[in-house]
């Protein structure tokens, strides 16, 4: 029989294995949007004034103003410091969020990523709409998937990619797709890796032992192990008037980490008790990085899963790139804690989870709570 040079197993069944093992965009097909039809962003280019349906309450306007206070700023982190690992964790605990410069993926491949995530929302909406995620889809073009939980629009069409993208980029441009799948390719590679090196940091600040399931799946991630990944484009058009829209409503990511390379124009706050909004001042060549929910139930709740939203410039559109990582669907995640110290969360299958969110958003981690 054959057999795969890498694990001895014979080839059939790695072959059922695979077959058996849900995709992430199978897990999100199992768990549609609640509102199928609300799927297609406006023509914003077209837009001289603000429609209803995207015009934010007003007590939403309020507290789009920020925390003055210069002082307080989100952590940079310096990749090649030799504390890398001290400093990561901590700021895990204190914040959920850092910026992390020196990071290794190289600046022409985020430009260039950047550049064509330009060139496909600059598309005329007729071509954008080729390539519309469909009813029950988690990929293409498309709102936010948190859409159905808010009652007005949010001033934002984007773009889910999970593997390949070559289906709908074939359906963006007929010819000249190509450039857009390879880097798009190349990007999410550079990411995963990125993605595996700072798991693997936080998993050894929080002691967590090499023969846990979670150090098990993370060892094997970098050679073939099935991990859920999605890389998300983000286009903020320009606003007549962006007091009174929203560009990406308050809410926590799903999985482990988040890896977000945004442009140079600001719009992401992020949520701190005591606080308030505070900004993510866009530092030239630095990635943006929070703490999902799957991290923040895998630390037995010490590590935040930091709340974040977006607002929108009058002057320029702003771009953003996230990339969200974690274990695969099938994968039982379980809080580590130390006792005496209980666990605040049952164990949870990433899927169940996904299902979860899908239906009560903020709620979802709620539900899990011992
Ligand atoms: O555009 C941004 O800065 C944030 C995007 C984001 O939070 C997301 O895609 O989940
Ligand atoms: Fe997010």
């Amino acid at each position: 029989m054959l057999q795969n040079s890498k694990t001895n197993k014979p080839i059939s069944l790695l072959c059922q294995s695979i077959n058996i093992m849900t995709t992430l965009s199978q897990a999100y097909r199992d768990h549609p949007l609640i509102h199928l039809h609300h799927i297609v962003p406006l023509d914003f280019d077209s837009l001289r004034t603000v429609p209803d349906s995207h015009d934010w309450p007003h007590s939403s306007y309020d507290t789009l103003k920020l925390h003055t206070n210069g002082d307080v700023s989100i952590p940079l982190i310096d990749m090649s410091d030799p504390n890398v690992a001290m400093l990561i964790g901590n700021v895990c605990k204190t914040w959920g969020v850092f910026q992390l410069t020196n990071h290794g993926v190289p600046t022409s491949l985020v430009e260039r990523a950047e550049a064509e995530a330009g060139r496909l929302f600059d598309l005329p909406m007729t071509r954008k709409l080729k390539a519309l995620r469909a009813p029950g889809d988690a990929t293409g073009y498309g709102l936010p998937r948190i859409t159905p939980f808010f009652s007005k629009y949010m001033w934002h069409e984007g773009f889910t990619i999970m593997g390949s993208s070559a289906e709908h980029a074939s359906q963006l441009w007929s010819s000249n797709y190509q450039p857009f799948c390879d880097v798009m390719e190349e990007y999410q590679k550079n990411m995963k890796s990125l993605a595996e090196k700072i798991t693997h940091l936080i998993l050894n600040f929080l002691k967590i032992p090499d023969d846990a399931e979670i150090s098990n799946w993370l060892h094997s991630a970098g050679a073939a192990a099935a991990c859920s990944t999605a890389l998300q484009l983000n286009c903020y058009p320009r606003c007549p008037d962006p007091t009174r829209v929203m560009g990406l409503a308050p809410h926590t990511d799903t999985f482990l980490l988040t890896i977000l390379h945004q442009s140079s124009t600001c719009g992401l706050q992020i949520f701190r008790d005591g606080f308030g909004w505070l900004p993510v001042t866009p530092v030239a060549g630095a990635l943006v990085l929070n703490v999902g929910d799957l991290f923040h139930i895998l630390s037995n709740g010490r590590f935040p899963n930091v709340l974040h939203r977006v607002v929108v410039d009058p002057t320029r559109r702003r771009l953003s790139m996230a990339y969200f990582f974690g274990p695969p669907p099938d994968f039982c995640v379980t809080p580590f804690n130390n006792p005496p110290e209980s666990p605040r969360f049952r164990s949870v299958v990433v899927k169940e989870y996904v299902g979860l969110k899908a239906k009560n958003l903020e709620c979802a981690l709620s539900m899990i709570e011992i």
